[in-house]
C-alpha cells in the first residue's frame, strides 16, 4: 500500500511530486501517482524513473489531490476507492466542506494551497483543516508539504487570499522577470547576461529579505542614492501605478479563488 498516491500529475502535481522525489519519497510503497492523460503519464514516468504511475487509483493510505477544481469530485471518488484515509487537497477555492461531501464519512480532510517553486523546495504553501482533521492530520499534511517548502497554518476562511498572493504569486514573479529581461535588452545587453544578471538580482532581493528580517521599504532605500538613478527608475514605476496594479492582482486572483469554490 502506498503512503501517499498523487491524484493528478499536471503542472502542481507534479511539482510536489518532484519535490517529494528530492526530498526522498522515491520507493512504490511511499509515492503512487494516478494520472488520467496518456502523454502526462509518459512525461512524468521519463522524468521520474521508478515512479508509480498508473490511470487508476492504487491502495494507499492517503491522497493528494491536485487536479483543477472542476474535477475534484471525481478525484475524491478516487480517493474513497483507494481507502485514503487523509486527503490533502490543492485545488483553488475547493472548500473542505465541498471534499467532506464527496468523500466517505470521517475521512480527514487537508485543504492547502501550495506553489510552484516546491519542485525545487522553495514552495510556499498555508493549510487549514477540515471538520474530521485532527491535529495529528495537520501535522501530516505540514509534513507533506514541509518536504517541498515552508507551510502556514491559517483559517481556511484565509485560503483565498494565500491562493492570490501566493499560490498565483510565483507567475507575477515571472512576468516582472520577463519584463527585466527585455529591459535590459532594450538598453543594449546580450540576452543571456541580461537574463542571467534579472535572474541573480531577483534571488539577491528575495535572500535580503528572507536573512535580514528589514521591511521592504528600509531595503529599498539603501538602493536609492539621493537624486540618483533608482529614483529615476521608482519615479516611473510609481506613476506606472504598480503598486495598485499589484493590490489589484492579488485582488482579483483571490476573488476568483472564491468564484472557484462557489
Ligand atoms: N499550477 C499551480 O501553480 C497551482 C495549482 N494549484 C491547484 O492544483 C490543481 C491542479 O492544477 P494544475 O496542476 O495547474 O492543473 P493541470 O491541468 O496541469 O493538472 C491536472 C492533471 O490532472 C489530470 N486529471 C484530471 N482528472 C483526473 C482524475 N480524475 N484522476 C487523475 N488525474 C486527473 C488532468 O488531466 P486532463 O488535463 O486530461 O484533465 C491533468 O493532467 C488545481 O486545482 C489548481 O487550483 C494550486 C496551487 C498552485
Ligand atoms: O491559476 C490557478 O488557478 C492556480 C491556483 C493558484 C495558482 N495556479
Amino acid at each position: 500500500m502506498a503512503r501517499l498516491l498523487v491524484i493528478g500529475g499536471g503542472r502542481m502535481g507534479e511539482a510536489l511530486i518532484g519535490g517529494l522525489v528530492a526530498a526522498g519519497w522515491a520507493a512504490a510503497e511511499e509515492l503512487a501517482v494516478v494520472e488520467v492523460d496518456p502523454s502526462r503519464r509518459d512525461e512524468l514516468s521519463a522524468a521520474h524513473p521508478g515512479l508509480v504511475v498508473g490511470d487508476q487509483e492504487v491502495p494507499a493510505d492517503a491522497a493528494l489531490v491536485a487536479v483543477k477544481p472542476g474535477d475534484v469530485a471525481a478525484a475524491a471518488a478516487l480517493a474513497g476507492r483507494a481507502g485514503a484515509g487523509r486527503v490533502l487537497s490543492v485545488a483553488a477555492g475547493v472548500t473542505t466542506a465541498t471534499l467532506e461531501a464527496a468523500l466517505p464519512p470521517g475521512t480527514a480532510v487537508v485543504r492547502a494551497m501550495p506553489n510552484t517553486p516546491a519542485l525545487v523546495g522553495v514552495g510556499a504553501s498555508a493549510i487549514a483543516a477540515g471538520t474530521a482533521a485532527g491535529p495529528d492530520d495537520l501535522d501530516w499534511a505540514a509534513a507533506v508539504l514541509g518536504a517541498v517548502g515552508q507551510v502556514v497554518r491559517v483559517p481556511e476562511a484565509q485560503l483565498d487570499a494565500v491562493t492570490g498572493l501566493s499560490g498565483s504569486g510565483p507567475a507575477y514573479v515571472f512576468l516582472l522577470a520577463e519584463a527585466l529581461i527585455d529591459a535590459g535588452v532594450l538598453n543594449g545587453l546580450p540576452r543571456p547576461a541580461s537574463r542571467a544578471l534579472a535572474v541573480q538580482t531577483l534571488r539577491g532581493a528575495a535572500a535580503l529579505l528572507a536573512e535580514t528580517g528589514e521591511e521592504p521599504a528600509t531595503l529599498r532605500a539603501q538602493v536609492t542614492s539621493p537624486g540618483g538613478t533608482t529614483a529615476a527608475g521608482l519615479r516611473a514605476l510609481e506613476a506606472a501605478g504598480v503598486r495598485a496594479a499589484v493590490l489589484d492582482a492579488v485582488s482579483a486572483a483571490a476573488e476568483r479563488s472564491r468564484q472557484l469554490g462557489g
